[in-house]
């Protein structure tokens, strides 16, 4: 559904060029959902919306949908759906209307039966005379997903679908994108920066990380790759965990600091990362060094509030292929 090779896309000349995408392969199959995982600033938008052709790409080639995304733009567009990440329609046209709008703008043929099933399959059916302005930011984001449908494209682009949203309203809309491919076998790729979105929703995730590839596999595929368990410690009362932030004089190492030094040093621990102000450690073997930790924290005068142990998470795949925690890698 989709072949792409060496895409590439930067912006500005100079000093201040930004290589937005450098160079990404993407081979994405009829039927699956793919995400694209990455921080803030990776390339995600910047390679859905080459892949939307609604920017052209400064290297590389690609086809999508069975078109050339260089020769048949055209023919590219009649054949997806591009759900961007903002929503931008009249506030006071109503729901029914916009999607009747759209189905008109893309020439399809029984207008009133398409818009009467996309309305029921995205539970909009109760909202169709609500002027789209009144929207909760959940049905606001059903109603962009069906814009993007209403031509029964076989392919979606979907740009970061669920940010701003509750885990709630979250929720649903993976079960709406996972029955887009299981009633009617369409493609997916969705871009996000949630791990659990991409956990939850995706065949197959390429993380992505300045522009380039640096991890391909189904969810579990990569977990697996990364070894033996995760320990998250917590801070004790009393200790600011902050990173950097300290407890003695200005200058002095942060709590975070000195209990990352003094457990760096343990053979038992592989890696130490901070992470929204917690300690994630990888371990071999997680029972037989929580102890170990516990004891080494200890001795170095450091209060734990809690401590837990996990199985290795998408965070952990992109820590291990990138030095850097997904959280705080923007
Ligand atoms: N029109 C533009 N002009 C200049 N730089 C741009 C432009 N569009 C994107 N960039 C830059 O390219 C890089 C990649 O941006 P992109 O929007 O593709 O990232 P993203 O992974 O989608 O991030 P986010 O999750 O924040 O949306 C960023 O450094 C961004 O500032």
């Amino acid at each position: 559904m989709i072949e792409a090779s060496g895409l590439a896309r930067s912006f500005g000349s100079g000093r201040g060029r930004v290589e937005a995408v450098a160079g990404l392969d993407l081979a994405v199959a009829a039927g699956e959902v793919v995400g694209l995982l990455g921080p803030n600033g990776a390339g995600k938008s910047t390679t859905m919306r080459m892949l939307a052709t609604l920017l052209a790409p400064s290297a590389g080639r690609a086809r999508v949908a069975g078109r050339d995304l260089r020769t048949d733009p055209g023919g590219v567009r009649r054949r997806i759906g591009y759900v961007a990440q903002g929503g931008g329609t009249g506030p006071d046209v109503p729901v029914a209307e916009e999607l009747d709008l759209q189905a008109r703008l893309y020439g399809v043929a029984d207008r009133g039966a398409r818009t009467a099933e996309l309305l029921h399959r995205l539970d909009l059916a109760d909202l169709a005379g609500r002027p789209c302005g009144t929207l909760s930011g959940g049905q606001r984001r059903r109603l962009d997903v069906a814009l993007g449908l209403v031509h029964a494209p076989a392919l979606v682009l979907l740009d970061e679908p669920s940010t701003g949203l509750d885990p709630h309203s979250r929720a649903g809309l993976w079960e709406h994108v996972a029955g887009l491919r299981d009633r009617e076998g369409t493609t997916v790729v969705v871009s996000t920066h949630y791990l659990e979105e991409a956990d939850a929703l995706c065949d197959r995730v390429l993380i992505i990380d300045r522009g380039r590839v640096v991890a391909e596999g189904s969810p579990a595929d990569l977990k697996r790759r990364v070894s033996g368990d995760v320990i998250v410690v917590e801070p004790g009362a009393g200790a600011e965990f902050g990173a950097g932030g300290g407890t003695g004089a200005p200058g002095s190492p942060g709590v975070l600091e000195r209990a990352r030094a003094a457990l760096a040093v343990r053979p038992e621990v592989h890696e130490v990362a901070v992470a929204g102000g917690r300690l994630r450690l990888r371990v071999q073997d997680g029972e037989r060094a929580v102890p170990q930790v516990l004891r080494s924290l200890e001795a170095a005068g450091l209060p734990v509030a809690s401590l837990s142990l996990a199985r290795p998470s998408l965070d952990d795949v992109f820590l291990a292929v990138t030095g850097r925690p997904l959280g705080e890698a923007a």
